[in-house]
């Protein structure tokens, strides 16, 4: 475990970067530090591998002090990735990938090996190896930066703001790559980003600074959306943090009706429990085609369309809501993992699940504040 204890970073020219900080980053999991530029982020990931040493306090690896470590050894344990991916312009991609474990005097073979299994980890398509970065995309160069971090197979991992440069479309696909590389491989991954929807996709943990290197929260993301600290904290969310929290309530107790889906070419079924004036038409295998009036003959081509459907399980009750008030009827349509209707849910049953599901993180929240406030008492 990485422990953070009460450090502080003094620059010489008098700028307090990071204040009297303490932080207990958890084995195999991902922790975020998230702030406005100049808070200190880079400064207390830096520290982390002594890029830059503190001015006061004491970081922890596995209980024992950084600073007592060689640095040479410490950095192996640590792959870093920066911004821009800050590959090596005169190495093949390969050989970018090899470079620690060449250092470490892995065979030319070995090493070149463990490139490749790499580049299939971070879903790069081996036929780039040969290639320079320059011949590659910036979203492919961050992955090599990805994987030359992994390459000696350090168990911790620093990233400082990997995906910032790519668009939001390869920005999203390398955070799901590293959420997916994380399961698999359960790296202690200290991730430094400005953007508070990165860190709540990916942080197991966040720490949000504020400006002064001071910390304003610590808490898993969930908690944060619900009970940010302060004005600030709250700001930094932004303003739909109702909506984005949730994505942390499953909606797999979601009641689903089937009463108002009928196979295409079907009569009405006759009005049930679920009195929606529109009935749900499916093909013959029961994917979805679209809403039709009840009474209408629903000819395939006047159907309604019945916008994006949910998974119930895997989507959270916030992809259930946005299917609801993305649908003309305002019904969710809810697909099995081969795109087979389940069933539909009107909004004001998802409305429903919603206020059940916060009184039930209220009362789960409930024992643990009870604790602290005997601890405090
Ligand atoms: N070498 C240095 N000498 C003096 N001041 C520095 C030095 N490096 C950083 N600082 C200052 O320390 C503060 C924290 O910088 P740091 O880079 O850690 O912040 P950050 O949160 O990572 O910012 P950003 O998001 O803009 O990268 C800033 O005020 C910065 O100007």
């Amino acid at each position: 475990m990485i422990r953070i204890d009460s450090v502080t970073k003094r620059y010489p020219d008098g700028t307090v970067a990071v204040d009297r900080l303490s932080l207990e980053i958890p084995d195999r999991s991902i922790t975020v530090l998230v702030g406005p530029s100049g808070c200190g982020k880079t400064t207390t990931l830096r520290m982390i591998n002594r890029m830059v040493e503190p001015t006061e306090g004491t970081i922890l690896l596995d209980g024992e002090d950084v600073q007592r470590q060689p640095v040479t050894t410490l950095r192996r344990s640590m792959g870093y990735v920066i911004q821009n991916a800050g590959l090596f312009q005169h190495r093949t991609i390969a050989d970018n990938i090899a470079t620690v474990p060449r250092m470490l005097g892995w065979g030319k073979q070995r090493a070149r090996e463990r490139a490749a299994e790499l580049m299939e980890r971070v879903g790069l398509d081996a036929s780039l190896a040969k290639r320079y970065p320059y011949q590659l995309s910036g979203g492919q160069q961050q992955r090599v930066g990805v994987a030359r971090a992994l390459a000696a197979d350090p168990p911790v991992l620093l990233m400082d703001e990997p995906f910032s440069a790519v668009d939001p479309v390869v920005r999203k696909g390398l955070q799901d790559e590293l959420l997916r590389i994380q399961d698999e491989l359960g790296k202690t991954i200290v991730f430094v980003t400005h953007d508070i929807d990165e860190a709540i996709k990916l942080g197991t943990m966040v720490a949000v600074l504020r400006e002064g290197g001071r910390l304003a929260q610590y808490a898993p993301p969930a908690e944060l959306l619900s009970n940010p600290a302060d004005s600030f904290v709250e700001d930094f969310l932004g303003a739909d943090r109702g909506i984005r929290r949730l994505s942390f309530f499953t909606s797999d107790a979601l009641e689903l009706t089937t009463d108002a889906v009928v196979q295409a070419g079907a009569p009405d079924a006759p009005l049930t429990t679920a009195e929606t004036p529109y009935l749900l038409v499916t093909d013959a295998e029961g994917r979805p085609l679209g809403w039709r009036e009840r009474g209408s003959a629903g000819d395939a081509d006047r159907l309604l369309p019945y916008g994006r459907p949910f998974r119930p399980g895997t989507d959270s009750l916030r992809a259930a809501l946005d299917c609801a008030v993305l649908s003309p009827t305002g019904w969710a349509v809810a697909v099995d993992a081969d795109g087979r209707v389940t069933g539909v849910v009107s909004q004001q049953t998802i409305g429903e699940a919603i206020r059940a599901a916060h009184t039930q993180a209220e009362t789960d929240a409930a024992p643990a504040r009870g604790e602290d406030e005997k601890v405090a008492g």
